[in-house]
Order: structure tokens, then sequence, then C-alpha cells
């Protein structure tokens, strides 16, 4: 079993290809810009932060086999392979980041004429490999912070129960996961009591990719059908809902896997606390609401088939938004690597 969801070295990338998670482990090798479009908009890689990690790791591969000694050229064909790469999936914000800070790279480094063709790709092809590690140390922080905030918002030192919903783990990240790093690191402080992961129709990151993640590291846990949530709370003492996030917006409305804005819903009605795990990279402040988030539909086959058998009636119409907006209002916390914010507090990040 590989939780290794990227497998990089300078001028080689493969990624595992969680579309055959969990009954098969099978890496596909990603040689450029072209392979890393196709690999993240067929989602054999999911994940907010991991298809911006991949989208510019393909770039760095194909920079490394790149001769090119004119930095003009090389500047203006990096801003054309990233605005490529960032139209694979339009929702999570990561790879937008990501793209205009390497784009302001690449700028700087071809004006400065102290830098030398060779040094420009060094630099550049290093800033994206930061962003491996940089992802994990990112998440360890997040874990220990998430963790932080839902033991002290408990009645006593007694073990939590902890809800998520699709998969915000090792297979969505560079390694450790965002609202699965809490919960991993729920699990490290000896504290946690037990899991709930939804399926998460129609991919079903939850009961392929979260389940196969709690189930490798022992962590207990149950899978659960997500029309189960409400019955779930009313009929189990959930500590705290955590889920992860593609796009933040600046008053903290958050965009996250279809069906997070009804357990919110459901959250509020219970009385749980409901937080969204996400890293600084996931937050857009340039837009002022969560209205204004372009939600991606997916084909519909991905609601009519699992696999290759259909499972809905021949000519029904479908509708597959692969995302919802919660509304800062249900949200009690946003759990960053700088820390835990209250939803109307994320313009004071910056000051942390
Ligand atoms: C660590 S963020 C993961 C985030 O991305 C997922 O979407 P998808 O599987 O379609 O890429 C989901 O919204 C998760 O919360």
């Amino acid at each position: 079993m590989s939780l290794e969801s990227i497998r990089y070295t300078r001028g080689s990338l493969d990624i595992l290809d969680q579309l055959l998670l969990p009954l098969q482990t099978r890496y596909v090798k990603v040689e450029g810009v072209e392979d890393g479009w196709k690999v993240i908009n067929k989602m054999q890689v999911r994940g907010a932060p991991a298809i911006a990690i991949v989208g510019c790791l393909s770039l760095a591969v194909e920079l490394e086999k790149d001769n090119n000694s004119d930095k003009k050229v090389m500047r203006q064909e990096i801003e054309g392979k990233l605005n490529y790469l960032v139209s694979a999936r339009p929702t999570a914000v990561n790879i937008k980041l990501a793209a205009d800070e390497l784009i302001n790279l690449a700028n700087s480094l071809s004006a400065d004429e102290t830098v030398t063709p060779e040094e420009f790709k060094e630099r550049f092809i290093s800033r994206i490999e930061g962003m491996l590690t940089k992802d994990i140390e990112d998440n360890k922080a997040i874990g220990r912070y998430g963790c932080e905030a839902i033991l002290k918002n408990c009645e006593g030192d007694g073990p939590v129960r902890i809800l998520t919903h699709c998969n915000t783990g090792s297979l969505a990240t560079a390694g450790y996961g965002t609202a699965l790093g809490v919960i991993r690191s729920l699990q490290e402080s000896k504290r946690l009591d037990h899991v709930y992961c939804t399926e998460t129709r129609p991919y079903n990151q939850g009961a392929r990719l979260t389940a196969y993640e709690l189930v490798h590291e022992k962590i207990p846990s149950t899978l659960i059908v997500d029309s189960v949530v409400s019955a779930l709370m009313n009929s189990r003492r959930i500590t705290a809902v955590v889920v992860g996030a593609d796009r933040v917006a600046a008053n903290g409305d958050t965009a996250n896997k279809i069906g997070t804005y009804q357990i919110a819903i459901a959250a509020k009605h219970h009385g749980v606390p409901f937080y969204i795990a996400a890293p600084l990279t996931s937050i857009d402040m340039s837009l002022t609401s969560g209205e204004r988030i372009k939600i991606e539909e997916r084909p519909e086959r991905e609601m009519t088939h699992v696999g290759v058998h259909r499972i809905a009636a021949p000519g029904i119409n479908c509708w597959n938004p692969s995302f919802d907006v919660t509304p800062a209002a249900l949200i009690t916390g946003i759990i960053t690597e700088k820390g835990v914010f209250a939803p109307d507090k994320l313009s004071e990040i910056e000051s942390k």
C-alpha cells in the first residue's frame, strides 16, 4: 500500500493514480505540462494542494529538459504553461496562487541582467521543489493547531469523535494532510476515540481514499453513507467536524467538496463545532465572498456509473457540481498553519 501520492526527483515525476485506489497501486509518469494538465483534469491526482504541487512539478520536469538559453522566451513560455495548468480544474485556488507567484519570479529573474539562463532555471525549479517540503510542514502545523483548538473546546480530557468529508490526507497533499492532518495529530496525542468518514459520492474520495489512509494507519474509524450525517450527529456525540477547503474567500465563505454545506447545516442544528482545515495557499483574499467562486461541474458519467457499471436509469438528467460553498456563519474556525481564525478574521493572518 502506498500513501505517497507524489514521487519526484529532479527531472522525474510520477503520481499515484487515485482513480485506481484502493484496489490498485499504480504510478503514472508525468513528463511535462500536457501530462500534468491531464492527470489533474482526470482526477488521477486531486486535492487542492496536490493539484498545485503536481501542476508546478510538471512544469519543473519540462523545464529541466529545456535547453533554451533565452530568458525572455523562457519567461513567456512559463507564463503560458502556468495559465494552461490553472485551467485544468477551476475551483481550487492553490494552483492559481502558485502560478501567480511563479510568474512573478520568472518576471524578476528575466529582468535581472545578472541572472544567467542556467541560474534562472535552477532558481525557478528550486522554488517549485520547495513547495513539496513546505506543504508537509504547513500540514503538520495545521494538525497541531487544529488538535489544540478541538481539545480546548471540548469538556473534560476524554477522547474525541470527529466527522470528516472527502479526502484531505496524504493523497490530497504532499503528505500528512489538512483535515486528516488534524485527525492524525489527535491520534498522536492519544485523544482520538473515533473518526467517521463519509463516502463522498460520486467520486468516493472518502470510501476509496480516506478509508484507505485511516485503515493503513490503524486509526479507529467508521465509513458512513453521505446521507447518514444527520442521523450520526443525532445518535452519537460528535465532538467536531473537520473538513478541507478548495477556496476560502476573504469573508470566510468556503468552497469544498459537494456535501460540505449540508454537513455544516446539520452541525449547526446539532451544536457541533464545524472547522475548515486549510493552508494559506487555499485562501483567496481577492474574493470578497463565496458568491464568486466558480464551481466545477463534472461529467455526469461520474454519477451514473461505478466503473463500467451503470447505476442510474438511462436518459435521466444529471447535475454533478463537484463543490459547494459553506457560508462563514456556519464555520466555527479556519485552521491554518498560522493558527485558528474566526472566519471574519482572516485579514489578521498577515500580521501573525
Ligand atoms: C486538502 S484539500 C482537499 C480538498 O479537495 C477535494 O476535492 P477533489 O477531491 O475534487 O480535488 C475536496 O474538496 C477536499 O476537501
